[in-house]
């Protein structure tokens, strides 16, 4: 049996929801993908750090009502996070980083990913940052040490938007994309054409695990400005940085301009877009729009997200599902790990080699 040793950076929504997973289905997992997940160290800024070696019972990660510092409690616990510890010495072999997203410049995050990687590490993240971010740099640094660099969380969650594209839709030949990327903020435009007023709704998005740590991310389109920069580069083989992507969010619509819309069959969308020119040239935005209702993107609600992709040789595909959610970007982060396994040889295999 395969299993993979796995240290969690960050313990916050997206990375107890994968300790919870893997509580109740790695036997599943074993069965139906060929490998079970060991929690062997876990560090967070908040609860402090622990390393395992032996494994770290998932269950007890989740429902141990940590407070600060509590992981000083276990043993091999600390209650400072040593993130820089953890990553190089724990015996991992994936590092599964969930930390905050800086839209700024990435870090710590990217210190994190590329940490794991000159260490031999795998990396999965659903961090926008260091995909938005370096990229590159990390792809590179991953290939130059035969391990992986997978964020298929990082755009819409567990929806599979990049695999999607990459791998089904080889060859279609990518022209653009056009789509609704934030979970939070089409939840908040949805409950302000219910009646809620703006800041209740994002309340209410925080407790269900959408919101940033920081929810002006969401509103102001910052979000979906690192996402369209991930998706132009990663689909449209582009070299975007943020500030090359114009950017609004919604906190300037007001409860009038929705409810006049609304009388007028149409809804407010936060549309996050790029496409290629004639000169070749990519140019991305995000932007609110007032779609018709016949709109396809108009009858996406909730934390939902879609992205219609336009393609030379099928026109325009949609992929529609989850765009935020603890479970459903865990989800995503399962993924990445199912694509390492199916494509990297096992330990077993390395050892008898
Ligand atoms: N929640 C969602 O629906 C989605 C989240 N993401 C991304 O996934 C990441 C994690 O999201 P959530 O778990 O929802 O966030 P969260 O805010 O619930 O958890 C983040 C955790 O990271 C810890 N942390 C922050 N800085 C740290 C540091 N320097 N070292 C160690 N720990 C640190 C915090 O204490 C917190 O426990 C974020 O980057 C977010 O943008 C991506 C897609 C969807
Ligand atoms: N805060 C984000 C989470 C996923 O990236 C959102 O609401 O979409």
């Amino acid at each position: 049996m395969t299993v993979y040793n796995i240290a969690l950076i960050g313990f916050g929504g997206v990375n107890r929801a994968l300790a919870g997973l893997i509580a109740t289905k790695n036997p599943q997992w074993e069965r139906q993908l060929g490998f079970q997940l060991n929690i062997v160290a876990v560090s967070d800024l908040y609860l402090g750090s622990v390393i395992s070696p032996n494994g770290l019972d998932p269950r007890m990660l989740t429902e141990a009502n940590f407070t600060k510092g509590g992981f000083g409690q276990l043993s091999g616990g600390s209650s400072e996070a040593d993130n820089e510890t953890v990553i190089k010495l724990a015996p991992a072999d994936i590092v599964v980083e969930a930390t905050f997203t800086n839209p700024k410049d990435g870090e710590p995050a990217v210190s994190h990913c590329r940490w794991a990687l000159q260490a031999g590490k795998h990396v999965v993240t659903t961090n926008k940052g260091p995909v938005a971010l370096a990229a590159q740099e990390l792809k590179a640094l991953a290939k130059s040490r035969g391990v992986r660099f997978e964020y298929e969380g990082a755009v819409m969650s567990g929806t599979p938007v990049m695999r999607l594209a990459d791998k089904t839709l080889a060859g279609a030949e990518m022209k653009g994309f056009e789509g609704i990327l934030n979970g939070t903020s089409n939840f908040v435009l949805g409950r302000m054409e219910g009646g809620l007023d703006f800041s209740s709704a994002v309340k209410e998005a925080q407790a269900l695990g959408y919101a940033e740590a920081d929810p002006t991310a969401d509103v102001e389109g910052h979000d979906v400005r690192l996402k369209v920069v991930i998706l132009a580069n990663e689909l449209l083989g582009a070299n975007l940085k943020p500030e090359d992507v114009t950017c609004e969010g919604i906190s300037r619509l007001s409860p009038h301009d929705i409810e006049t819309a609304a009388k007028e069959n149409c809804r407010w969308k936060l549309i996050g877009s790029a496409a290629r020119g004639v000169d070749g040239i990519v140019v991305g935005s995000v932007a609110p729009k007032r779609l018709a209702l016949e709109h396809p993107l108009a009858g996406v609600g909730g934390a939902t997200n879609a992205v219609s992709l336009n393609t030379e040789l099928l026109g325009s595909v949609t992929i529609t599902g989850p765009g935020a959610g603890r479970v459903e970007t865990a989800y995503a982060l399962l993924s990445d790990i199912v694509a390492i396994h199916t494509t990297q040889p096992s330990r077993e295999a390395k050892e008898a080699a």
